[in-house]
């Protein structure tokens, strides 16, 4: 499912974007490894990985200590990258022809991401939006069909997303995780 990720069309993108995709990949591993570990039940639903984590004191809550890599810390950037996603989609769902995917890029990061890097990573990142492909190539990449087809799969599944998104941020809000280091 994460193939993706790692595959032609990332690559194409250059080196930041490497850079990008290897941390969504190291992040996603280390939360496939809490899973088939001998603690994996626990990390069956977000529910459980945060009930377990948070009884048994393995996340570090203020500064980074004994349990830099907890399960919710690291699926607490996976979930702000989601919501990344959302906004890019949404924005590239109603876009027109002359609309620009760094734009596109940019403004859904700023709205999200952002917020949470630093200055030099921000900098980095506004630089590479503006060698990305055209609008075009994005419709071509998710392998869908025409862009009709890919605007209502699109409409599809950014509700979906949402809901996904919408279930972390509330369940994070009421455990105080959602600013965890
Ligand atoms: C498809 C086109 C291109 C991708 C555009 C990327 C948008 C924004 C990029 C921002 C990248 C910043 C790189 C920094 C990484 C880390 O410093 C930083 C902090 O990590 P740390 O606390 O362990 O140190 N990492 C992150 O914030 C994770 C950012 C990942 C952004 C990737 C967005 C693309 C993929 C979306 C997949 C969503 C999967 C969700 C699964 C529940």
């Amino acid at each position: 499912m994460w193939a993706w990720l790692s595959g032609p069309f990332m690559n194409s993108l250059g080196s930041v974007f490497s850079f990008i995709s290897k941390d969504v990949v190291s992040k996603i591993q280390i939360i496939e490894n809490f899973l088939s570990g001998e603690n994996g039940s626990h990390y069956a639903t977000i529910q459980s990985m945060v009930t377990y984590e948070l009884e048994n004191d393995l996340v570090d809550l203020t500064k980074r200590g004994s349990h830099p890599e907890s399960g919710c810390r690291t699926l607490l950037r996976l979930h702000r990258a989601l919501h990344w996603l959302e906004l890019f989609l949404e924005r590239l769902r109603t876009s027109t022809e002359d609309s620009k995917t760094s734009v596109m890029c940019s403004d859904a990061y700023n709205e999200s991401l952002a917020q949470h890097h630093p200055w030099l990573i921000r900098k980095a990142v506004g630089m590479a939006f503006c060698a990305l492909p055209g609008r075009d190539t994005f419709f071509e990449v998710m392998n869908a069909g025409d862009h009709t087809q890919v605007v209502a799969l699109l409409g599809e599944s950014l509700p979906l997303i949402a809901e996904v998104y919408q279930i972390t941020e509330d369940l994070y809000a009421n455990n105080n995780l959602l600013e965890l280091p």
